[in-house]
């Protein structure tokens, strides 16, 4: 689990993260969704230490990270796996290279070792056998499993995914969130992924934080982020006309229901035996 605590963050002058609190579940998606520009990847890059926030803390596991000793902070590093948009791979590197590259840098493992983690690591995410290639030669779905390949390779206990489905066809963005999915359930980890995607939000949220403006406006499940009162996350959620589309159908879903229920009661009535 990791908890953030009155996150603030400034650039000259600018509020950019204004107080943000809240919890992220071990074995869970939690997304953190918002329009552009509302500090999404920078409070992600809070968490991940990559900014230093000017207020607030972060604790991953029970165990303080932000400002903690290095010896610490590394520690927990060490446990933390990231997905970056556009996948970044090294592109002078073959795949089983890139997958291998954390393993060399963040365990003690032999060549031997590695090489078995990196084509389990492929297999897990649909690539066995693509190690020789390069990443030039792979679709940008291929490349996006390639990222999470290396980013679970040193056994991660956190993902942290930005964006992860940019670029990608609605069919192939779909089942990167599945393996995202599957892979955080499989493991048990801890895992947040940056979005404005609502097909994301839908098929894999377990839970969401909703940013606004550098602040936390809302938060909850899936099933719930259909029937808020908050003006700026309708705006933002139906903004989309298949959004509008399927909560029109669920509206009248509920009518027509109700209407059965009532026209059932009803007939109870009726048949209720006198007296
Ligand atoms: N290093 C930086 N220096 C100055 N301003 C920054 C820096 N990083 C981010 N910002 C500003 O912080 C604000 C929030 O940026 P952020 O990248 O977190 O948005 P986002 O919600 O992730 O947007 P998107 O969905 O477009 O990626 C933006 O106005 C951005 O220009």
């Amino acid at each position: 689990m990791i908890e953030i605590h009155n996150i603030h963050k400034s650039f000259g002058g600018k509020k950019v993260l204004d107080g943000i609190s809240g919890v992220f579940e071990t074995g869970k998606i939690n997304l953190l969704l918002g329009a552009s520009g509302t500090g999404k990847s920078v409070l992600l890059k809070c968490i991940v230490g990559l900014i230093k926030p000017d207020l607030g803390s972060v604790t991953f596991d029970g165990t303080y990270f932000t400002n903690n000793k290095l010896d610490i902070r590394q520690e927990i590093r060490r446990k933390i796996g990231m997905l970056f948009q556009g996948s970044a791979l090294f592109d002078s590197m073959t795949v089983e290279e890139n997958v291998d590259f954390p393993l060399k840098m963040l365990t003690n493992m032999s060549r031997k070792e590695r090489i078995e983690r990196v084509n389990f690591c492929l297999k897990r995410v649909g690539l066995e056998g693509a190690n020789r290639k390069m990443p030039s030669e792979l679709s940008g779905g291929m490349k996006k499993r390639v990222g999470i390949a290396r980013a679970i390779a040193p056994n991660c206990t956190y993902l942290f995914c930005d964006e992860p489905n940019s670029g990608l066809d609605p069919q192939t963005a779909l089942k990167i969130d599945e393996l995202i999915k599957e892979i955080t359930e499989e493991y048990n980890i801890t895992t947040i992924i940056v979005t404005h995607d609502m097909n994301s939000v839908i098929e894999i949220g377990d839970k969401i934080m909703f940013l606004f403006e550098g602040k936390k406006l809302w938060e909850g499940t899936k099933d719930e982020i259909m029937d808020t009162d908050i003006k700026e996350l309708n705006d933002f959620i139906f903004a989309n006309r298949l959004m509008r589309d399927a909560k029109r159908i669920e509206e009248e879903d509920r009518e027509e229901e109700q209407e059965r229920e009532a026209e059932e009661h009803a007939r109870l009535e009726k048949n209720k035996p006198a007296g």
